[in-house]
């Protein structure tokens, strides 16, 4: 199995990674708060800007001499020899063999990849698809224009394209965007009770067409429409199918020229910006799309160009390094101040648990260190009355990435100045916190007895100096919503390259399906009467059973 990343010489590492250790013993736990009276260059100092988002870490427990030292882990971890392996298409992912060029879909910092003619060829056929069920050209078995679109596919043949298109909402045409990703009956159910099988036109999303969840939706979307259509109607233009595995999707029934490829050099998770992005580019038209690649890519320009210590993937890295492996978190929320991107903690999800929930390094070996963090968060305000707190109370600090627009899409009375100062007010509260002395006051003020006092002030403390940051930008605009993607996924990268382990591969995910087929065939065996030769554990024999059971009794009614 040949590593490209193998040339890296990371043989300084251990020493950085020693003195980041002392750096943070000696640290102990940091006053942020007095780091601001210190350093009045604080906020410049840890404060950057690119493709129009602004990056304020200076809340997080670091030093100037901290972060000199994490800047010397990326440099000695050579992030960007590793960054250009990436970019110039070296089979990073090592492990399926394969490159790893979500970056060439989106314009490519290297034009000269052979790669990208193909990425052009199917943008082109991808802009006439789009325009043709925009324009009502494409139409379905009655002859009327497609007023639905919906989108079959699961894990990133899902996530990214949902979080996105609700994400810009305010750029919507007039197509309605769903998806159903779940093997759950019921979401395909309850989708298609919505809908009018004449105007509705379904995408398969798959990257490897085999995904159990996702072909079964598609047999089911298949039988409601000839159940409408009746079986002399040809539903072919009903059905597009976005693939690697072309042939397996036409053996499903999907025409040939509805079939739309991406690539294995795509992993699902980073697939958006491919022909998977079709139902965004049917949501919001084909421009938007492309600003929404443009911004992407203007992200990837930053991050093939500019100084470690200025590269916005590279502080978001560190932070998370610094927190995870010298602070102990075990966990990271997300809280966008932007209700349309409500969807952006289970996309990012994906993208970072399941790239670098790892235990081994590249060469199979143990860690030995803790990598990804579990990665939370729901939309403010709405996290506020939930889980925040959590945040000011719990014993466990969670760093928190606040991201917030500073203008909305939907100016309704002063209902924006409120999202974003409470998300100020959040920040803040997190960092100063309550002191005893100020909960006592507070109370005694109210009126409250010495004794209601001193039982009660306990409760309403906020230790404070919990680690955030901001990212925020004028507007959730396709292309600066691209520029906040393309961050997050090139985080992940560089968190990937000083862990020394593959972001691209998840062969973790494949035991349970394999269990599952197990699972499902004995079930199968025994419905029919045919004694089952597998055995399971008493627990997985219990749960069998009890299906099994109530089928009985279903049965029976
Ligand atoms: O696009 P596909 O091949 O249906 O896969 C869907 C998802 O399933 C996974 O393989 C995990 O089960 C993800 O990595 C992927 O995004």
């Amino acid at each position: 199995m040949f590593d490209p990343l193998e040339s890296l010489s990371q043989a300084d590492l251990p020493a950085v990674w020693e003195r980041l250790a002392q750096i943070a013993e000696a640290q102990g736990e940091l006053n942020i708060r007095a780091q601001f009276d210190r350093d009045p260059e604080r906020i410049s100092r840890f404060t950057r800007e690119a493709v129009g988002l602004k990056l304020d870490f200076s809340r997080h427990a670091i030093t100037p001499e901290s972060w000199t030292a994490l800047i010397d882990l990326a440099s000695t971890a050579e992030v960007p020899q590793a960054v250009t392996q990436m970019l110039s298409g070296a089979a990073i992912n090592h492990t399926e063999g394969r490159k790893v060029l979500h970056c060439a879909l989106r314009g490519g910092t290297n034009k000269s990849l052979e790669e990208s003619v193909l990425v052009a060829e199917v943008r082109e056929r991808l802009a006439a698809l789009v325009n043709s069920v925009l324009r009502g050209e494409r139409t379905g078995f009655s002859g009327e224009a497609f007023t639905d679109v919906v989108n079959i596919g699961i894990g990133g043949s899902d996530l990214g394209p949902a979080m996105v298109s609700e994400a810009l909402t305010p750029y919507h045409q007039h197509l309605k965007v769903h998806f159903v990703s779940n093997v759950d009956p019921s979401h395909m159910v309850n989708t298609l009770a919505q809908l009018n099988p004449a105007t509705t036109l379904f995408i398969i999303a798959s990257k490897t067409f085999t995904t159990l969840e996702t072909l079964a939706n598609a047999k089911a979307a298949q039988g409601w429409l000839q159940a409408a259509a009746g079986s002399e109607q040809s539903l072919s233009d009903h059905f597009v199918a976005v693939s690697s595995n072309v042939a397996k999707a036409e053996e499903f029934g999907v025409d040939v020229d509805s079939i739309y490829p991406m690539w294995d050099w795509v992993g699902g998770r980073y697939s958006l910006w491919s022909a998977i992005g079709l139902p965004i580019a049917i949501a919001v038209g084909w421009e938007n799309f492309n600003q929404l690649c443009e911004g992407a890519g203007a992200m990837d320009e930053h991050f093939a160009s500019a100084p470690l210590s200025d590269n916005l993937p590279v502080i978001l890295s560190l932070l998370e390094i610094w927190s995870v492996n010298m602070l102990g978190a075990q966990s990271h929320a997300v809280l966008p101040y932007d209700q349309n991107l409500c969807q952006l903690p289970a996309f990012l999800q994906q993208l970072t648990m399941e790239s670098n929930g790892k235990q081994v390094d590249r060469s199979g070996k143990p860690l030995g260190r803790a990598s990804c963090p579990v990665v939370w968060g729901a939309a403010g305000t709405n996290g506020q009355h939930s889980f925040h707190q959590l945040l000011h109370q719990g014993t466990q600090p969670v760093p928190a990435d606040f991201i917030v627009p500073m203008q909305s899409h939907n100016p309704l009375a002063d209902q924006h100045t409120h999202l974003v100062t409470n998300c100020m007010a959040q920040a803040r509260a997190l960092l100063f916190g309550k002191s005893l002395q100020q909960a006592a006051q507070e109370l005694s003020d109210a009126g409250y007895s010495d004794e209601a006092v001193q039982a009660l002030a306990p409760h309403k403390v906020l230790p404070g100096n919990r680690p955030s940051l901001t990212i925020s930008y004028d507007k959730t605009s396709p292309y600066r919503l691209g520029a906040l993607i393309a961050l997050y996924e090139h985080k992940v990268f560089v968190s990937s390259v000083i862990w020394g382990l593959n972001a691209f591969d998840q062969w973790g995910v494949e035991l349970g399906k394999q269990i599952g087929v197990e699972i499902y065939n004995e079930i199968e065996k025994r419905r029919s009467g045919i004694p089952g030769d597998a055995a399971f554990d008493p627990s997985t024999e219990a749960l069998l059973n009890q299906l099994l059971a109530s089928e009985q009794i279903e049965n029976a009614l």
